[in-house]
């Protein structure tokens, strides 16, 4: 089999397992509100229920007070131009409504019921969205074909006082025109002068080509073909919108009319645009092959065909994605939160413009990290946002938003931008986002993690998902006998190398480490004899492994308590020169919250106001290091009134970090919910915190500090990383007794961006 038919089938093989994977499908709806008691369920349901329905029914509006209609969206298919597949009609359409569903909720935070609606009479159509549009605040149609969408949407837009919008028409409008505005100003030319071909003429290649006229584009420059070829003078029988697009030329081909032209747009089929065709283009021709979910052209052909060729296409796997992904979310998210009647031109071109505009600043280090990246600049390879660019939602709402006030169609007013601002923020602290990127960030560079107990199960599946994932080189620390046989009862295959420290294999490195652990341990008892017994066991020897550079990373502890192992590390790993205690740091990822990072959760069972001091410049350091920015609260059981001797500690160890440290932002003492509460910190407007809320928790000892991340793990109410041992020249980290796959590859992931950063 060909490479590229391989990657085809086992990227079906992948895309149907995820889908089918338990629970079948991608989305699934969860309560918002307590439900575990008589109480609630008397509130929720009967009779309590009634009293918003009285409400709503003497005042519609209050339905954006008392349901979720606010924050719904409907997204609609009659399944009659699912992507470029055609008409496979709204049962096979769902799996796209359902993905457009997960990208509304993981970008912009908006739920959605994906509706498939089996009919293709456009007004039984529209009868049906119009009956149920009391549900939702917003309706996204989708996936329906040019002409039937032209009159659906219009009739709907009109008949609906909410936010409705065609999506294929104009979300791929907004991102396409955003992008040829800068691939242009990329090729030097400009848009009153472009010659532009677009190859399609249904509703995406419609809508387009109308904002792209709104922009500048000359409609004599501008030349449109269907399946029939180019819509000219001499074509009969052509739809109302079609007609609007017949050019003056005797032309019937793409071929002919491609010939010299600045742009392509593709809206249309796979494969249609030729390299020869590409070769007759104008000089640095732009090529949006937007037609999924393969483009008119394929990229790389593209890229071989034409040097200089500016391209694009609807898909992730290539450069500049256009696709309307970059829109509906954000574009839904301002119109909602202004409960905006309609989604009308001034709002699209606000989308179009922050957009354009946002491809121009520089790209910060989280979208870098999340997509494998060193750098990202302007340019060939980068004229549109990312769609993992966090800076979206707040770019290109805030924008639509705006644009809606100011059109006079939003019926709340935002006043308070930097309110809203966070507002947006706060939807998008999403635990899985921050861990793809910390995987992406290790995948750029993985290095040598030894895995201590690579006999139990979870360590094995772990060392298997980073060796294929390509996030780490696992190195199996253990009884090679064991190791192998318990990689034969889980059937778990890995190219790994085994380490056993008792092995005759390891002779010269028992001998090597043997002399360092001497030398360097002699003044605390560690004798010759001592030395030669401790390196044939897995404690000493991995630390030893990566102190002396035969590894870069360690990951031990798996089956031990934390501090028989801790002591063999502080005696081989060299502390860090700038840090004077060791402390241990967890994050913690709850759904829907920015991550909260706690310290210290594993060394000091006493401290002094310095030794809180030192961890809090250690946890500053080290959350900095991963691309957030943090903001610390020393916590104790008062607000700024220090009574208990406890509270005296914190407060002295946050004068001499206000007098030493002033870079840091840091305040205390106060109780966990005040720094997590942005509300309660109102009360202390001269606290550093001001009214954002803290992402890291410095505990006033371990003890506090390990109940409390203990506790939440044993809730299960968020992710935990770690915990990451703080103070150390090396990354070396304890594992919590009996921690999960999932935990070992998170740990194991931030050993490697440590290492990376330690070379
Ligand atoms: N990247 C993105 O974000 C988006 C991409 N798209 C893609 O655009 C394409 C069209 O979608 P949409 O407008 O919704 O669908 P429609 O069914 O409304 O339109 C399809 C159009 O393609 C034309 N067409 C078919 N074959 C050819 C051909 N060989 N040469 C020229 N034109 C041809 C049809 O011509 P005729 O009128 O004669 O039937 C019709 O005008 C799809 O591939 C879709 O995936 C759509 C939306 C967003
Ligand atoms: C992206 C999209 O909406 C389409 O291809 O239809
Ligand atoms: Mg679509």
């Amino acid at each position: 089999m060909e490479d590229k038919e391989k990657k085809n089938v086992q990227l079906r093989n992948a895309a149907l397992d995820y889908h089918s994977d338990y629970p079948a499908g991608k989305i699934e709806v969860v309560p918002s509100k307590p439900h575990g008691t008589q109480r609630d369920l008397s509130l929720a349901y009967s009779p309590g229920v009634a009293e918003p329905c009285m409400e709503i029914y003497k005042d519609a509006g209050k339905a954006y007070d008392y349901t979720s209609k606010g924050n719904l969206v409907a997204v609609i298919s009659n399944g009659t131009a699912v992507l470029g597949l055609g008409d496979i009609g709204a049962d096979a359409s769902k799996p796209v409504m359902e993905g457009k569903g997960l990208l509304f909720k993981i970008f912009a935070d908006i739920n959605v019921f994906d509706i498939e609606i089996n009919e293709k009479d456009p007004d039984k159509f529209i009868d049906v969205v119009k009956s149920i549009a009391p549900t939702f605040g917003g309706i996204n149609l989708e996936d329906i074909k040019a002409p039937e969408a032209f009159y659906i949407e219009k009739r709907l837009k009109e008949e609906l006082p909410i936010p409705l919008m065609h999506d294929d028409q104009h979300g791929t409008a907004i991102i396409s025109a955003a992008a040829l505005l800068n691939a242009l100003e990329i090729a030097g030319k400009k848009i009153e002068e472009a010659k532009v071909v677009v190859n399609g003429a249904g509703a995406a290649a419609v809508s387009c080509s109308k904002l792209y006229l709104s922009l500048g584009l000359k409609k004599e420059n501008l030349i449109m073909c269907d399946s029939k070829g180019v819509i000219n003078t001499k074509r009969t029988g052509l739809t109302e919108e079609k007609v609007f697009f017949i050019s003056n030329t005797e032309a019937d081909t793409l071929e002919e009319v491609i010939s010299d032209a600045d742009v392509f747009v593709g809206l249309s089929k796979a494969n249609v645009l030729t390299p020869d065709m590409l070769k007759s283009m104008s000089k640095n021709p732009i090529v949006f092959a937007l037609a999924n979910p393969n483009p008119e052209i394929d990229y790389n052909l593209a890229i071989k065909t034409r040097k200089d060729v500016i391209m694009a296409t609807g898909r992730s796997d290539f450069p500049n994605q256009v696709n309307n992904v970059l829109g509906f979310p954000y574009i839904f998210r301002g119109a909602l939160d202004v409960r905006a009647t309609g989604i009308n031109e001034e709002m699209k071109l606000a989308a179009v413009h922050a957009l354009a505009d946002l491809s121009k600043e520089p790209v910060p280090e989280m979208v870098l990290m999340a997509y494998n990246l060193k750098s990202l600049n302007f340019g060939k390879d980068y004229f549109i946002p990312k769609p993992f660019d966090n800076r979206l939602i707040t770019r290109v709402s805030m924008a639509v938003a705006k644009a809606a006030m100011d059109s006079g169609v939003a019926r709340k007013h935002i006043e308070d931008w930097e309110e809203y601002e966070l507002l947006l923020l706060n939807r998008m602290g999403r635990d899985e986002k921050l861990l793809r990127a910390f995987q992406n960030r290790a995948r750029l560079d993985p290095k040598r993690v030894v895995l201590s107990n690579a006999e139990e199960f979870a360590v094995l599946k772990a060392a298997q998902i980073l060796e294929e994932e390509g996030i780490a080189k696992p190195v199996l620390l253990g009884w090679k006998e064991e190791i192998k046989a318990a990689m034969k009862k889980y059937g778990i295959e890995l190219d790994a190398p085994i380490v056993d420290p008792s092995d005759k294999s390891q002779e010269i490195n028992r001998q090597k480490y043997e002399d360092y652990l001497w030398k360097k341990g002699s003044r605390q008892g560690i004798t010759k004899y001592k030395a030669k017994r401790f390196v044939s066991q897995r404690d000493y020897f991995g630390p030893l492994m990566v102190e002396m550079g035969d590894a870069d990373a360690l990951l031990i502890g798996y089956a031990k308590s934390y501090k028989s192992t801790l002591k063999p590390i502080e005696t081989v790993v060299d502390k860090n020169k700038d840090d004077q205690v060791l402390a241990g740091m967890v994050m913690l990822l709850a759904e829907g919250k920015t991550p909260i990072f706690l310290c210290d959760t594993s060394v000091n069972e006493e401290t002094t106001a310095q030794n809180l001091v030192d961890i809090t410049r250690m946890a500053d350091k080290a959350v900095r290091s991963l691309s957030v920015e943090p903001r610390i609260a020393m916590l104790s059981i008062e607000n700024f009134y220090n009574r208990a001797e406890v509270s005296k500690k914190v407060a002295e160890a946050v004068a001499i970090l206000h007098r030493d440290h002033p870079e840091i932002i840091v305040d205390g003492e106060m109780q966990a919910d005040t720094a997590l509460d942005p509300e309660r910190l109102k009360n202390y407007s001269f606290s550093k915190l001001t009214d954002q809320p803290a992402n890291v928790l410095i505990f006033p000892d371990q003890v506090s500090a390990k109940i409390t991340y203990k506790t939440l793990r044993g809730l299960k109410m968020a992710q935990m990383v770690g915990p990451v041992l703080l103070g150390l020249d090396k990354p070396v980290h304890v594992m919590q007794m009996n921690s999960s796959v999932r935990e070992i590859v998170n740990l194991a992931t931030l050993a490697v961006i440590d290492a990376q950063s330690k070379q």
